[in-house]
């Protein structure tokens, strides 16, 4: 098949290219360093996927073993955390910061990069059998005296971004700057078992110890521009602000409506797992900032979440936006800053910040939203 290839071979190619279209992976020696930790993210990952895979096989995962920036943590969060750092141990990595630690984690002092992490994605749906994953973020050292601060880089800084998916497929998305790109998990046996037909019937070959490699299948993946599909939890509605109801009301409206068309909704409640969905075959999600405590600047977090998901999307030709500014333009202020989030495709985003910014739009709904309906506490 066209562009089939490792990711291991995808990443020595990169590095070894001299056209490197991405901003800011410039010398030979940073790339190389790039390449190691995204082998380590890797396989960092195929452990976290037999894990994950096993489920109750594995012990509890699901159970609650405390609280970490206002989010439970479960054992597989923790279990996740552990893995990810062990692994990027051995890599040219200064500094961790992770969802599960309050604290960046320090590693290697000299070290050239820092990683941002979300070990484990969608922790809500752990017990359910529903895809969970791994994002992560990449930027370079700034300051060796300070390697920590370099998380607070604003995210058109990432050097690379991507994230796993454990579902049915394990998948790792990938961006260095040049375009978005899925690799699936192989684990075929090295060797194709030979079929054996002995007069009883089929005969099974001696298992052979299986590969597990990421490859690519496809070309570079692009987010279509438009779509009928929305993602957004509507059990928040009544906390919403008005420019959030009209966009989904006038989704809702369908045909009938301003929008003139039928759309779907999904919601898998798993960032992960919605995001490879819209990369897949479009959509738009939305999780915006709403009225209940805790939630006025967002439920996800600028730096592990929303930043590498919206450089992805916007790789593959999508937009990012907190509702109404590109993410990848905002300056986090710490490491577990939230920050409302919408991406997908460009016509439904453009659209939602339509929404937050013509009164217009409003005034016709319902006169009394007014010029409430920010996005971003
Ligand atoms: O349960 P809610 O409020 O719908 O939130 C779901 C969102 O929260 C998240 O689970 C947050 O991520 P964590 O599981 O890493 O905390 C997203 O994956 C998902 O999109
Ligand atoms: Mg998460
Ligand atoms: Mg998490």
């Amino acid at each position: 098949m066209a562009n089939t290839t490792t990711l291991a071979r995808h990443l020595v190619a990169w590095s070894g290219s001299t056209q490197n279209g991405g901003a800011q992976n410039g010398g030979a020696h940073l790339r190389a360093d790039i390449v190691r930790t995204i082998l380590a993210l890797a396989d960092a990952g195929l452990a976290i996927a037999d894990l994950v895979a096993m489920g109750p096989l594995a012990g509890e995962m699901a159970a609650v073993r405390g609280e970490s920036n206002g989010d439970t943590q479960k054992e597989l969060d923790l279990r996740a955390h552990d893995i990810v750092v062990d692994r990027l141990a051995g890599a040219p990595v200064a500094v961790v910061g992770s969802e599960e630690s309050d604290a960046p984690v320090l590693l290697n002092p000299a070290g050239t990069l820092v990683v941002a992490i979300d070990p484990l994605d969608g922790s809500s749906n752990i017990e359910t059998n529903v895809s969970v994953g791994t994002i992560f973020s990449i930027l370079g050292v700034e300051d060796p005296t300070d390697p920590a601060a370099s998380l607070l880089q604003p995210g058109h800084r990432q050097l690379a971004a991507g994230f796993l998916v454990y579902g049915p497929q394990t998948a790792l998305v990938l961006t260095l700057g040049e375009g978005t790109e899925i690799f699936f998990l192989d684990k075929r046996p090295v060797e194709p078992l030979p079929a054996v037909h002995g007069g009883a019937g089929w005969a099974s070959p001696a298992p052979r110890t299986p590969k597990a490699e990421f490859v690519r299948m496809t070309s570079p993946v692009t987010v279509m521009a438009e779509t009928k599909e929305f993602a957004i939890n509507a059990s928040n509605q009544r906390h919403w602000a008005p420019s959030i109801r009209t966009y989904v009301d006038d989704c809702l409206a369908g045909s009938d409506g301003p929008r003139a068309k039928n759309y779907n909704m999904r919601w898998i409640a798993s960032l992960v797992a919605d995001a490879f969905r819209i990369l897949r075959r479009g959509g738009v999600y939305l999780y915006p900032t709403d009225e209940r405590p805790g939630y006025r600047s967002g439920r996800l977090r600028l730096v592990y979440e929303a930043n590498p998901i919206a450089l992805v999307i916007e790789q593959a030709g999508g937009a990012a936006t907190d509702g109404q500014n590109r993410i990848l333009d905002l300056t986090p202020r710490h490491l577990h800053e939230r920050t409302a989030l919408v991406f997908g495709s460009q016509t439904e985003v453009r659209r939602v910040a339509e929404h937050h910014t013509a009164p217009a739009i409003l005034a016709d709904r319902a006169p009394l939203f007014g010029q409430r309906g920010l996005l971003r506490a």
